[in-house]
C-alpha cells in the first residue's frame, strides 16, 4: 500500500508544477529572508532549472558582488542586475532567485512582473537580522549601524515587494518546510484564478 504521507508530499510537487506550467517563478525579498537557500530547494523538489541572479552576475563579471559594489557603485551594478535578470527569464520554467534590491528597481520588476509569477520571501527584522549578521558580504550593510539600516531598508522596501504575486511569511522553521510553502502558494494562487 502506498504511504500517505508520500503521497501528499508527492501531490504537492506536481500539483505545484502544473500550476507553474511555464512560467518561471522569481524569489523576492530583503536580504536573509531565504531567497537562494529556499528556491534552491524549491527548484529541486520541481524538477525544473534553479538559478541565482547574484551567482549569475558574479559569473558573468568575474567578480563578487561587493568587488562590483566598489568598483562601479550600485547605479551600474543595478543595471548590469536588469541585464542579467532579463536573459534569465527569458526562458520558464526556472526557479529564479533575485538579489534583494532586485524587486525594487523598476525596469527590474517590469520584467520580473512580464516573466513569471513573483513571490516575496517576508520575514521581521530580528529574523533578518540574526541571518545576515553572520556573514559580511553584504555591501549595503556595510555602515555604522547595519541593524538600523536593514530597518530602513525594510521600511523602504516592504511597500515595493508588497507589488509581488504571491507573499510567504519567512521564519526560523526548517528551509524544506519553507519551500513546501511556497509550492502550496503556487498551488493556492492557481486555484483562486481559476475559480
Ligand atoms: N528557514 C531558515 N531557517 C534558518 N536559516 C535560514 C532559513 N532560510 C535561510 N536561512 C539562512 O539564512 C542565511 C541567508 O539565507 P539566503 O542566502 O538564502 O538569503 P537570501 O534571501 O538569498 O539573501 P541575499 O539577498 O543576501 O542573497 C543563510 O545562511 C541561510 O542558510
Ligand atoms: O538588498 C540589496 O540591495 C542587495 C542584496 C544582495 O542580494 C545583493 O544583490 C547586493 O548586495 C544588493
Ligand atoms: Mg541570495
Amino acid at each position: 500500500m502506498s504511504d500517505p504521507v508520500l503521497t501528499v508530499a508527492e501531490s504537492l510537487k506536481d500539483r505545484a508544477r502544473a500550476a507553474l506550467g511555464s512560467r518561471n517563478l522569481i524569489l523576492v525579498g530583503l536580504m536573509g529572508a531565504g531567497k537562494s537557500s529556499v528556491g534552491r530547494i524549491v527548484a529541486h523538489q520541481l524538477g525544473i532549472p534553479f538559478v541565482d541572479s547574484d551567482a549569475e552576475i558574479e559569473k558573468v563579471s568575474r567578480m563578487s558582488i561587493s568587488e562590483l559594489f566598489a568598483a562601479y557603485g550600485e547605479e551600474e551594478f543595478r543595471a548590469l542586475e536588469t541585464r542579467v535578470m532579463k536573459r534569465l527569464l527569458k526562458n520558464g520554467p526556472r526557479v529564479v532567485s533575485t538579489g534583494g534590491g532586485a524587486f525594487i528597481n523598476d525596469r527590474t520588476r517590469k520584467h520580473i512582473k512580464k516573466g513569471g509569477v513573483s513571490i516575496w520571501l517576508k520575514a521581521d527584522l530580528d529574523v533578518l537580522w540574526e541571518r545576515v549578521s553572520k556573514r559580511d558580504t553584504r555591501p549595503l550593510l556595510k555602515t555604522e549601524n547595519p541593524k538600523q539600516t536593514l530597518e530602513n531598508l525594510m521600511n523602504a522596501r516592504y511597500p515595493i515587494y508588497e507589488l509581488a504575486d504571491l507573499t510567504v511569511l519567512s521564519r526560523d522553521v526548517r528551509k524544506e518546510l519553507m519551500a513546501d510553502e511556497v509550492l502550496q502558494a503556487v498551488i493556492d494562487a492557481r486555484t483562486e484564478s481559476a475559480a
